[in-house]
């Protein structure tokens, strides 16, 4: 009989039906993106041109790559850390370490596609292979939950997330039963959080530009801003690799929903507006690619001051940085701060993504809606787990949540929302 917990947490993503639901729904979104972008009309809404075969979607070569790709990342992960850190802890009150070496795998990824290019590898001919590439990835990640759903069924119940342990084998298998599931030292969550797909998406967006700098002499200047920024971003989180204070890592199980996501979803469809731009190609003047850099740097600015702020504040409250910021003490002795960045709105982190988000769009001009699909996603991402984390902190913190939101009454966007 599979564990499960005493008191039972309320359904999220409207329950074993959305769950349902949401198993074709993504992996389908997926696909009509991809395939969108490649054909003429390039339509977000609408039936895609044609629908491809398994001959199409079915490749070995494809999955020999995929599965190589997989045992790099993992030994670049098994690899000397710089430095181990200790996650939030746990019911049973221990905590686990993590290896905070994703920038060096970054790197030492970087080196070896480099090395494998000035050796002849045709990294221009990955782009031709993303159907394929896509499809081993969604099996990979339906194999992997299912893996992870039985590896469940023997876990300890203070092993569980406090979601996704509802009883229903569906929604279960969606959201995730095991909170942290490792084998030894070896992560699985935190690994794909940070490694496969994140890395997988920047160098998607390099085999574009490579692939446009064959088609047409030389990569546009829409393509170096999106590979840019999304660089920069990808970059970025690999830096600071803060992801052990995140929901994914303290709340959420890790099942289909983040497997899916992490492995799939974000390399195939976080590179869709470089995929776009290399079959419809956007002409971009230098005053507007300005514009468009101002506004993924103010992003930029945002969402790194309120990351590395709130970061600071619950690595350290006195650290000189964040020692005179204004805070709410709570029952639970942890304090919210309610000045600087935080005391702007209720998530400014999610305000200054959003902006990096609308300026990985622009270069790809205002003719068509689908390069603006990422905007719209995440949107809808962020209001909604906005709603999750808002939840979950009324539950923590109780009338200091409130007192909170009483003194910072918008949620993301100051006098919006
Ligand atoms: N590109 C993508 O696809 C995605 C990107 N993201 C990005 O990931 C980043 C992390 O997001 P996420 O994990 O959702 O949430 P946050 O980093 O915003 O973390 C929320 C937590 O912060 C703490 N907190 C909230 N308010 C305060 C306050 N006033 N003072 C101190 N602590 C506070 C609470 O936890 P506690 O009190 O327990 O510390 C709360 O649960 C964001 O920048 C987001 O934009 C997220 C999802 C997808
Ligand atoms: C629709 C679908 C399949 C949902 C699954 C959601 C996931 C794609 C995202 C949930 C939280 C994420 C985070 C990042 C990537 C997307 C997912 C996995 C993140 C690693 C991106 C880089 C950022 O700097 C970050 C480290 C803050 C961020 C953490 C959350």
């Amino acid at each position: 009989m599979a564990p499960t917990q005493g008191p039972r947490a309320p359904l999220e993503f409207g329950g074993p039906l959305g769950a349902a639901a949401l198993l074709l729904l993504l992996p389908a979104t997926m696909f009509h993106l991809l395939l969108a972008a490649r054909s003429g009309p390039a339509r977000l809404l609408g039936p895609p041109a044609s629908l491809p075969g398994l001959e199409v979607l079915w490749s070995p070569r494809a999955l020999l790559l995929w599965l190589a790709w997989l045992g790099l990342q993992a030994a670049l992960y098994l690899l000397p850390a710089r430095k181990v850190a200790e996650g939030q802890e746990l019911k049973d009150k221990s905590r686990l370490r993590y290896p905070i070496n994703g920038f060096q795998a970054l790197v030492l990824t970087a080196l070896l596609v480099g090395l494998g290019m000035s050796a002849g590898l045709p990294l221009g001919a990955l782009p031709e292979m993303l159907l394929p590439l896509a499809f081993v990835a969604t099996l990979t990640a339906f194999i992997f939950s299912l893996f992870l759903y039985m590896k469940a069924q023997v876990a300890p119940v203070s092993a569980l997330a406090p979601g996704g342990n509802s009883g229903n084998p569906i929604y279960d298998f969606f959201l995730g039963r095991e909170l942290n599931p490792r084998i030894c030292f070896f992560d699985f969550k935190y690994f794909c959080e940070l490694r496969p797909g994140l890395i997988g998406w920047v160098l998607i967006n390099l085999a574009l530009l490579m692939k446009e700098a064959e088609l047409r002499g030389s990569p546009s200047l829409a393509m170096w801003l999106v590979n840019g920024f999304q660089l920069l971003y990808v970059g970025d989180a690999l830096w600071h690799e803060a992801v052990l204070t995140t929901m994914d890592i303290t709340h959420d199980g890790f099942g289909f929903m983040l497997a899916f996501g992490d492995m799939a979803w974000v390399p195939f469809t976080y590179s869709l507006q470089a995929q776009f731009l290399l079959h419809h190609p956007q002409p971009l003047g230098l005053p507007m690619a300005s514009v468009i850099c101002l506004i993924n740097a103010t992003g930029y600015y945002i969402f790194r001051g309120a990351n590395s702020q709130k970061n600071t504040f619950r690595k350290n409250p006195s650290d000189p940085r964040v020692a005179g910021l204004e805070t709410i003490s709570t029952a639970t002795g942890r304090k919210l701060l309610v000045s600087g960045w935080w005391g702007m709105v209720r998530h400014p982190n999610y305000l200054g993504d959003l902006i990096m988000a609308l300026a990985w769009s622009l270069p790809c001009g205002v003719s068509h809606l689908l390069p603006y699909f990422y905007l719209l996603y995440f949107t809808a991402l962020l209001v909604h787990r906005e709603a999750r984390d808002e939840r979950q902190c009324l539950q923590k913190y109780g009338l200091a949540w409130q007192e909170y939101c009483r003194r910072v009454p918008y949620r993301i966007m100051p006098y919006i929302y």
